[in-house]
């Protein structure tokens, strides 16, 4: 099957997207895995399907998969900016607000004037059993009255705090992200047994309460660039430990995230906004 794609990133987190608007289609595991393979195949972090819209008052819907391992995945923050960027570019729609269903959440997306996009990215999930996050046999620390877990990984203790974009975080506060043993302890920490579905596992430096650096080492995908979801993860929790403001300036490797949420003086289920950069790279086929 020949397949049509168009390459783009958003701070570095890069994507296949499929446009299947016009037509249904069913990419089975091994063609979305060729799809997101960087010597055999396009090469991506993640590859985004996009279909016709599901229901009135919705524009369209789209479903994520992780490169490596062709899983669906729940949310993907980067992925929805470069789903705006596309349908525009491609005269898909004349909106530049677009509500889009994606696999768990209707979300509502801005095509901005100076091309960056602003996505609500719902509110956080701190519902343990929705993470999914068994804690059996941990006792949590309390800090503004957010539970912090400590983990006894293979390479020593390290403790995290919890939630969820929709897709799961593990998030934790070094000193020097440069410096943190990411690719270490990140896969340590996205195979401990107490996620059952696995994690996305953060590591963030403060830099001041309305900015930090960021590194993700994706539950399915390694450390990318940038992760739009673990960005909100990181703000969110960050917000909650009483460590950060409402809005927060996120340095990935990859590029710059704005994250807003009123969690504080709004409510915990006050939804995070995302504003960040989306951009097409090159368009190509495949044979798949
Ligand atoms: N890169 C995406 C997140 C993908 C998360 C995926 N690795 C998972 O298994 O949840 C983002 O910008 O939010």
């Amino acid at each position: 099957m020949n397949v049509h794609f168009t390459k783009m990133q958003g701070a570095g987190n890069d994507f296949a997207v499929i446009d299947a608007t016009r037509a249904p289609l069913a990419l089975n595991r091994t063609q979305l895995q060729r799809l997101g393979d960087r010597r055999f195949g396009v090469g991506c972090d993640q590859i985004l399907v996009i279909e016709a819209s599901p229901a009135a008052g919705v524009d369209f819907r789209y479903r994520i998969f992780n490169g490596s391992s062709g899983e669906e995945v729940e949310h993907c923050g980067n992925g929805a900016r470069c789903f705006v960027r596309y349908v525009v570019d491609k005269g898909l729609t004349a909106k530049r607000s677009i509500r889009v269903q994606t696999v768990n959440k209707l979300l509502e997306l801005h095509l901005q004037d100076d091309g960056r996009v602003t996505v609500d990215m719902g509110a956080p999930i701190f519902t343990l059993a929705d993470l999914p996050f068994v804690a059996a046999g941990l006792q949590p620390r309390l800090q503004q009255g957010f539970e912090l877990w400590r983990l006894a990984l293979p390479s020593g203790p390290c403790e995290v705090a919890v939630l969820s974009m929709g897709n799961p975080h593990a998030v934790q506060f070094v000193a020097d992200v440069d410096a943190a043993p990411v690719l270490r302890v990140g896969p340590e920490v996205e195979h401990d047994a107490h996620f059952p579905r696995r994690v996305n596992a953060g590591f963030v430096q403060i830099i001041s309460r309305s900015e930090i650096k960021l590194r993700v080492y994706e539950r399915s995908a390694g450390e990318t660039l940038a992760c739009g979801t673990g960005a909100c993860a990181a703000v969110v929790a960050g917000i909650r430990l009483g460590l950060l403001d409402e809005a927060v300036e996120v340095h990935a490797r990859g590029g710059d995230l704005k994250i807003e949420w009123a969690g504080r003086s709004a409510g915990l289920d006050a939804p995070v906004r995302m504003t960040g950069p989306a951009q097409t790279v090159f368009e190509g086929e495949i044979e798949l």
